[in-house]
């Protein structure tokens, strides 16, 4: 019930389809009920006292009723269909918004396939249960109520005496689900481990196939689809053991009546019309009983999805606004970061960021260099606030980011990551992904400064061509370029280049430079690369280890000292530097591999 209790903001505002739905279904059910008077009145008004001109005129109702009771069960469909098909339109978008403002710190432990199930297989259980589940088991309430109060009426001792086994029935039932509960939810979660070895192999095919393992793929596939079967198969033993015992128990009801009836009818105490209609009446009671073994396995399978669905719906939003929270505007946005002792470590793990300070003047551009895992993606993950810093502060023009509207905060900044994400779109839709209302010029603009435009001109369709989810048919590198017009078409203050250019050759890095150098002009810029030259030209060149700052300094004061930086420098360029440390300082080694190059 909890569940039913906490999907009412989904459900009320349909009260109408909800009420419609119940009135149109209790019509129905309340008209089936005529069936057994006209069948006594048949017998023992129209057949025993020999009024056989009444006949006509009972069948022309019997025709009547049926025609009612058939347009009341259509309207209680109707109703019932639009109820669960509204609701699980609602409750698809509240999933999907969910979706939209859940945090990074989420999506680090999700799983793709768990999170398709919820939203697909989940969502049909609801949408079954609310739309036509929910109204049958009223309706099995209302055939036993009327049911039970017509045969009370008609002989109570009679119907006190049929209804024995009822008791015992309810008891099976709650066993019943007691047992199928449990084992619809853990289908539920053998479905979504299904669906998530799915995902994961297609995503990850070519990872699968050049590493020749794809019999290593089915039997991990085989294992889930084999849990799946296992309990399916639970559950379908539970239910073959509990339905045939119901159903036998529910005719023990058929078995007294016929037995206590006919001695009553022998008797002379019970009219022959009064058994009949009994019978039949019997069946309202008999009937849902027979059903209820499956409107509980409809109900706890409701149960099971509702749980999970609530469960995202519930899930706790890491990053979100503050109290009044300001809104950023972009034309007085200045661009000023600074990171104040920032100490930041994910959920579980040891300190990603010690004491961090950093000072990005508005347009000034900083290098970040390290290791791998030195935390320089934290750094601009803080920055963009994916997550929350709970030592220090990090401030955007003098305004500590936790104050500040997150969606505003990210309008300001645009982003290039080293693995580019495109969407089965055209190239210019995945261009003008960050912005509204781009003209083809602004497009073409950032695509020529991101070195895109040739190689996307040279495509059969240009800024037509589809590109898959994987961006297909195009390379690293090229789907790198369209990365970088994209966040440029977004024109930010802040602009963040996270190994953006680790892809393309260093001719086209260079090229793709001297457009930057255009575009960062007045933006800040921060600059995460493995390769020297894409740093060299930085304000300030920040070198981390292990989440501490090692060194910092301009290009030239870093080669002329000892450290981590120079270390990189003689390794990337080992051709051209000599071993005379003071050639460091003077020698601009980008330049002479350049001239050598011609
Ligand atoms: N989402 C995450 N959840 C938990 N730990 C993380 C997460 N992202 C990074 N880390 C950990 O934080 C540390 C810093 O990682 P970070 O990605 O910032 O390094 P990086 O310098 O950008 O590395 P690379 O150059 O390989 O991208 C690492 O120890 C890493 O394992």
């Amino acid at each position: 019930m909890d569940v039913l209790r906490q999907l009412k903001a989904f459900y009320m505002p349909e009260r109408k389809y909800l009420i419609a739905s119940i009135f149109f279904l209790m019509v129905a059910t309340a008209l089936g009920l005529i069936y057994p008077n006209l069948l006594r009145y048949l017998i023992d008004d129209v057949i025993a006292p020999q009024k056989f001109e009444l006949v006509p005129w009972l069948a022309l109702i019997v025709v009547v009723v049926i025609s009612l009771k058939a347009l009341n069960q259509f309207l209680h469909g109707f109703f019932g269909g639009r109820l669960g098909n509204r609701v699980a339109f609602r409750l698809r978008n509240a999933l999907y918004d969910k979706l939209q403002t859940l945090s990074f710190q989420y999506y680090d432990k999700a799983k793709t396939g768990d999170l398709m199930s919820r939203l697909t297989a989940d969502l049909e259980a609801i949408r079954n249960f609310i739309g036509f589940g929910f109204a049958q088991i009223l309706n099995m309430v209302l055939m036993i109520v009327f049911g039970g109060a017509m045969m009370l009426y008609l002989n109570w001792q009679l119907t006190l005496i049929t209804l024995v086994p009822i008791p015992i029935l309810a008891i099976l039932a709650l066993r019943f689900e007691k047992l199928i509960h449990p084992a619809f939810r853990e289908m539920r979660q053998a479905m979504s481990n299904l669906t998530t070895a799915v995902q994961e192999n297609i995503t990850g095919v070519r990872t699968v196939k050049s590493f020749a393992r794809e019999k290593h793929e089915v039997t991990k596939f085989s294992v889930r689809s084999e849990a799946y079967q296992t309990n399916q198969i639970g559950a379908a033993k539970i239910w073959a053991k509990y339905f045939p015992v119901m159903e036998l128990v529910a005719n023990f009801s058929a078995v007294i009546l016929l037995i206590a009836g006919g001695i009553m009818v022998i008797n002379g105490s019970l009219l022959l019309g009064e058994f009949v209609a009994f019978f039949s009446l019997i069946w309202y009671i008999i009937g849902p009983m027979w059903g209820l073994g499956f409107h509980i396995n409809n109900y706890t399978q409701f149960k099971a999805s509702g749980e999970r669905v609530l469960g995202l719906l519930n899930e706790h939003v890491h990053v979100k606004n503050v109290k009044d929270a300001v809104e950023l505007d972009s034309s007085n946005v200045r661009g000023h970061v600074r990171f104040e002792n920032v100490t930041f470590n994910y959920p579980d793990k040891s300190a990603a960021l010690t004491a961090i300070d950093i000072d990005a003047p508005a347009g000034s551009v900083i290098g970040f260099l390290g290791g791998t895992g030195s935390g320089k993606s934290t750094i601009i993950q803080l920055l963009m606030r994916a997550y929350n810093v709970k030592n220090g502060r990090i401030m955007l023009d003098g305004m500590d980011i936790k104050n500040v509207d997150v969606e505003s905060l990210r309008r300001q900044i645009a982003p290039v990551f080293q693995e580019t994400f495109l969407f089965s779109a055209s190239i210019r839709d995945n261009i003008a992904y960050g912005i509204r209302d781009v003209t083809q010029e602004q497009i073409e603009h950032a695509a020529k400064l991101s070195k895109a435009h040739d190689f996307i001109m040279e495509l059969p369709l240009g800024y037509d061509t589809i590109v898959g989810e994987r961006g297909m048919g195009l390379s690293g590198g090229q789907k790198q370029r369209i990365a970088i017009a994209r966040a440029l078409i977004k024109n930010p203050r802040i602009l963040i280049l996270d190994d953006a250019t680790s892809a393309v050759d260093m001719e086209t890095e260079h090229e793709i430079q001297a457009g930057f150098k255009e575009l960062m002009a007045g933006r800040t810029t921060f600059i995460i690369a493995h390769r020297i030259s894409s740093l060299r030209h930085a304000d300030e060149i920040i070198v981390l280890d292990k989440g501490h700052i090692v060194q910092r300094g301009k290009h030239a004061d870093l080669i002329a000292q000892k450290g981590p930086y120079r270390d990189t420098y003689k390794i990337q360029y080992a051709d051209y530097v000599s071993d005379d440390e003071n050639d460091y300082a003077v020698i601009d080694i980008h330049d002479r591999r350049r001239s050598n190059a011609k």
